[in-house]
């Protein structure tokens, strides 16, 4: 099994990456954003719960945010591989994954990071929040409270992989082209 974790700041591209990705490495999408605007949208118990957390710029909490990840996970079996986008984004969430993996006889193969200055990400994401419909894209205040949860909670998981040696970084800035081509020599050189 490849499982492969798609790291980036908010804006940094990991959704629009993972949709070619999964494609060429036949891997299961798993993204928590994602999973999390599908419930809210369909007024789950889960999306109620983490909707004012999205909405405000913060983490939905570990625990809730774990265990939905597990079933998902638990929900495709057969998968060749994950594509982990948005998960883990905390120390905690990094090493309930490790552990449910290893329960599977399953790791981590790889993270791999897109990189981008902090100025031109919430530039797109102020643009993606006039067509995206998303609150969370819509202010900047937001946008901000983003950006500061990822730099004390997130962030740390660039030491926690690379002690790992599992840590790849590439420049996020350029065509979605040139940088699906840039992930792709990383996860072939794996
Ligand atoms: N692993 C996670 N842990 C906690 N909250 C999460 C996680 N993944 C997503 N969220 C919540 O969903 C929001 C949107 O996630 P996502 O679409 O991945 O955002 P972004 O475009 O900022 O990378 C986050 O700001 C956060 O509130």
């Amino acid at each position: 099994m490849t499982n492969i974790v798609l790291f980036g700041k908010p804006g940094a591209g990991k959704g629009t990456q993972a949709e070619f990705l999964k494609g060429k490495y036949n891997l299961t999408h798993l993204s928590t954003g994602d999973i999390f605007r599908f419930n809210i949208k369909n007024e789950t118990e889960l999306g109620k719960l983490a909707q004012t957390y999205i909405n405000n710029g913060g983490l939905v909490p570990d625990e809730v945010t774990i265990k939905m990840l597990q079933s998902e996970v638990e929900a495709n079996p057969d998968s060749a591989g994950f594509l982990f986008d948005g998960f883990p984004r905390t120390i905690a969430q990094a090493e309930a994954l490790d552990a449910f993996l290893a329960t599977k006889n399953e790791k981590i193969t790889a993270t791999v990071a897109l990189e981008a200055d902090d100025e031109i990400l919430v530039a797109r994401l102020l643009e993606r929040g006039k067509t995206s419909g998303r609150a969370d894209d819509q202010d900047e205040e937001k946008i901000r409270n983003r950006y500061q949860e990822y730099n004390e909670k997130t962030a740390p998981l660039i030491g926690f992989y690379k002690e790992q040696n599992k840590f790849y970084a590439v420049n996020g800035i350029g065509t979605i082209a040139e940088i699906t081509e840039r992930l792709s020599n990383v996860i072939d050189n794996l």
